[in-house]
């Protein structure tokens, strides 16, 4: 694993780090503090991870065999009776998740108690995901009819939030920082752009071009009729209630008949003046799929935009980036989100080898 920029690696201002791990960290610690006001403390290499951090990370890093396992489970229940060697020590790191689970929400209990009796933090940060849900269920003048959440519902929220909200902006800005260690007129052209703080809104096709997840749902319809390997026409998929669904969101965003002729193509500038066609797909965001669309729509589209938008614009402005690695070195490893590994060296884990440097405004 490549660590910071240590002084062996640090040549003429040069660093090589990897991407992947420093965004992992990154984002732990933004989840962290923007969902439960806990300090994961990940970006200090020099502590140990704390009790949180591990269990957070033996659940859901344990190896490419239980990503294998944990997709065959979502393909069919059968497979949940197939125990890995890995299951037990999963479920006591969900033990030591749930106790400090509840000794957060305990706290923000607590806070909440004492600011509406006007003392304790009134500041920004104890405002968070969980306190947002602890004051809607608990403050003084909410209607006894609208307090819905028991305390095991709000529970269940951190570890739905560490999931859903950490390796996907994570790896989204991987691979934003991907298209753009390739691109270095791009690269440029987006530091001048924020230089001169005009918009982001460009970047949203770094998402679109790698992001991908796996979703359940119980209803396909079609925009065309599609024909099957028997002959059959088929105008509708009818689905049995219960049934999962794979949407194989990377691809509908490919979809030159949406997208254009240049649709696998890293044009930031498409959005400019997005396809009229791209306005048919489902989306909540910016004509793609990448967050859903509907009722099932990841409820934290806005807070990832935000961070990714942040991260990319500290990082290329205060850095130029370049691939440590040939590009065709770097290849994409599906599960739950996609991503990079070193083709030479798979077993080396997710990584993104990327050389550093300062940038100095002239
Ligand atoms: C690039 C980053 C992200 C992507 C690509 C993404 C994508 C998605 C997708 C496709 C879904 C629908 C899944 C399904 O129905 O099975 C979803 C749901 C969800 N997302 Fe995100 N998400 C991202 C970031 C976040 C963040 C930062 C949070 C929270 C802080 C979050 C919280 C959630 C939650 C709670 C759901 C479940 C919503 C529900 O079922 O009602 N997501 N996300």
């Amino acid at each position: 694993m490549y660590g910071p920029p240590s002084e062996a690696n640090r040549e003429g201002g040069i660093g090589r780090i990897d991407v992947v791990s420093w965004l992992f960290r990154t984002i732990l610690d933004v989840i962290g503090l923007a969902g439960f006001n806990y300090t994961f403390d990940a970006l200090n290499k020099n502590t140990t991870p704390n009790e949180l951090n591990q269990a957070f990370s033996t659940i859901f890093h344990s190896g490419s065999n239980n990503r294998m396992v944990m997709l065959l489970r979502i393909i069919s229940p059968v497979f949940c009776y197939l125990r890995t060697s890995r299951d037990a020590v999963a479920e006591q790191a969900q033990v030591v998740m749930g106790r400090i689970g509840r000794e957060l929400l305990n706290s923000s209990k607590a806070a909440i108690a004492q600011s509406e009796r006007g003392i304790g933090d009134r500041s920004l940060r104890s405002r968070n995901l969980l306190s947002l849900l602890v004051r809607a269920n608990t403050a003084a003048g909410i209607p006894e009819s609208h307090r819905l959440l028991q305390d095991e519902d709000v529970l269940a929220q951190i570890p739905t939030f560490l999931v859903a909200g950490h390796e996907t902006t994570s790896t989204a800005t991987t691979w934003a920082l991907f298209a753009l260690v390739q691109e270095s007129e791009m690269q440029t052209k987006l530091r001048e752009e924020l230089w001169s703080a005009v918009s982001f809104a460009r970047h949203s096709v770094c998402i679109r071009l790698y992001q991908q997840l796996v979703i359940v749902g119980d209803e396909i319809p079609l925009s065309q009729p599609v024909t099957d390997v028997y002959g059959n026409i088929h105008h509708f998929i009818g689905i049995q209630k219960g049934q999962n669904v794979m949407i194989p969101i990377r691809g509908s965003e490919y979809l030159q008949a949406c997208m254009g002729e240049d649709a696998e193509e890293f044009k930031p500038d498409r959005w400019l003046s997005p396809p009229q066609a791209s306005n048919a797909i489902p989306d909540v965001w910016s004509n793609q799929m990448t967050f859903l669309g509907g009722p099932r729509a990841c409820i934290g589209y806005r807070f990832s935009l935000v961070e990714t938008k942040a991260l990319l614009s500290v990082l290329i402005r205060a850095f130029t980036l370049e691939l440590a690695v040939p590009a065709n070195e770097i290849i994409k490893k599906a599960s739950i989100v996609q991503q990079p590994l070193l083709k030479s060296n798979p077993e080396a884990g997710n990584v993104l080898p990327t050389l550093i440097k300062p940038y100095t405004r002239a």
